[in-house]
């Protein structure tokens, strides 16, 4: 049975096998034991925020169990760009013409953007191979995000999930290729190592910060940028089905697509409901449910017709839950890629 709660110390040990698995991105989830101690710190100062406050800079770590395993994680920072700025590429369009020659061309251009700052971020989701399936897909990404609708005054107004973006057949990214392996000289999985979410003065450092014109990189990439990548169609699909589209911003390492939302037209927010415990309806169909508690949230995946399976949030009857059904819509089994997005 499948339940999401809050990242402990002790958790430690579990999750490293999982930050360290070969994974195309690992971006920003913490990949040593000190590192994800001080995360976790972090992570538990967030939940503790007291009623009130808003916690600007909260980062919530969680992982996914099952039979009390950790077999995945998934996080929110609450607010992006806080203490350092928040990069990615802005697309634009300008068209260059001459009447006398009959030449036009609409030619895209990236622009280094500072724009996505102050959005809520989804990041550092991981899931174990024998757990890709579409079930635990849609529980972390939907879980976390009725947590989100419940506790909304702490968190932005919009998500942003940066999606991996197109790899070939080799895994490698054409956008890293052709652009930004030039300037860090090092691998994408390198590079995303060091300038996660604890060292991101090397994003203004090393990439280059002038407008790009995008029909001087190779024909793959052009024909790639703000693809997500393509083994993980149903994480993609998951974001898709609450709401979530790819913006006019991309990744600023491999070109995936920086899908956002508006917190208020996720689909999550609209379907769930708040009841008493004995207001919760026979389940018919596999249904996410979770205490409203800030600081100990519990989130349940209840398998249909298994009312039972609630018990571990210890309620008593007065106490409310927040439920919603789980959405696998679109999903198919195929095989999940690295899983670390
Ligand atoms: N694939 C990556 N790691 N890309 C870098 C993302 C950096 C991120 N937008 C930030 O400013 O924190």
């Amino acid at each position: 049975m499948y339940s999401l709660r809050p990242a402990k110390p002790s958790d430690i040990t579990a999750i490293l096998p999982l930050a360290n698995e070969q994974g195309a991105r690992h971006a920003s989830l913490p990949k040593t034991t000190q590192s994800l101690r001080s995360f976790i710190q972090t992570s538990e100062d967030s939940f503790r925020t007291p009623k009130g406050l808003t916690a600007q800079s909260g980062n919530y770590f969680w992982v996914l169990t099952d039979q009390d395993q950790v077999v995945g994680t998934i996080a929110i920072e609450a607010f992006t760009g806080q203490k350092e700025p928040f990069y990615s590429y802005r697309r634009e369009t300008l068209i260059n013409a001459s009447y006398r020659l009959k030449v036009k061309q609409s030619i895209p251009v990236l622009y280094q953007s500072h724009e996505l700052a102050g959005y809520s971020q989804l990041h550092s989701i991981t899931l174990a191979s024998e757990h890709r399936n579409p079930r635990a897909i849609a529980f972390l990404i939907q879980g976390i995000l009725l947590f989100i609708a419940e506790h909304a005054s702490y968190f932005s107004d919009r998500l942003l999930f940066e999606f991996p973006g197109f790899k070939d057949e080799r895994g490698e990214s054409p956008l890293w290729n052709d652009l930004g392996q030039h300037f860090f000289q090092m691998s994408l999985k390198e590079a995303c190592y060091h300038a996660s979410i604890e060292d991101k003065a090397l994003i203004a450092q090393l990439m280059p910060n002038q407008p790009l014109y995008e029909n001087l990189l190779s024909n793959t990439t052009q024909s790639t940028l703000g693809e997500p990548q393509q083994d993980l169609a149903d994480y993609y699909q998951a974001f898709i089905s609450e709401g979530f589209r790819p913006s006019s911003h991309i990744d600023i390492f491999d070109g995936g697509p920086c899908l956002t939302c508006f917190t208020s037209s996720l689909w999550t927010k609209q379907e769930s409901a708040r009841t008493r415990l004995t207001g919760l309806p026979e389940n018919h169909t596999d249904t996410i449910a979770m205490n409203t508690s800030k600081e100990h949230p519990l989130i349940l995946l209840l398998p249909q017709h298994q009312p039972d399976f609630i018990q571990p949030l210890n309620l008593t009857s007065k106490e409310w839950i927040r439920w919603v059904t789980l959405n696998t819509e679109g999903m198919s089994e195929h095989h999940q890629g690295e899983g670390v997005l």
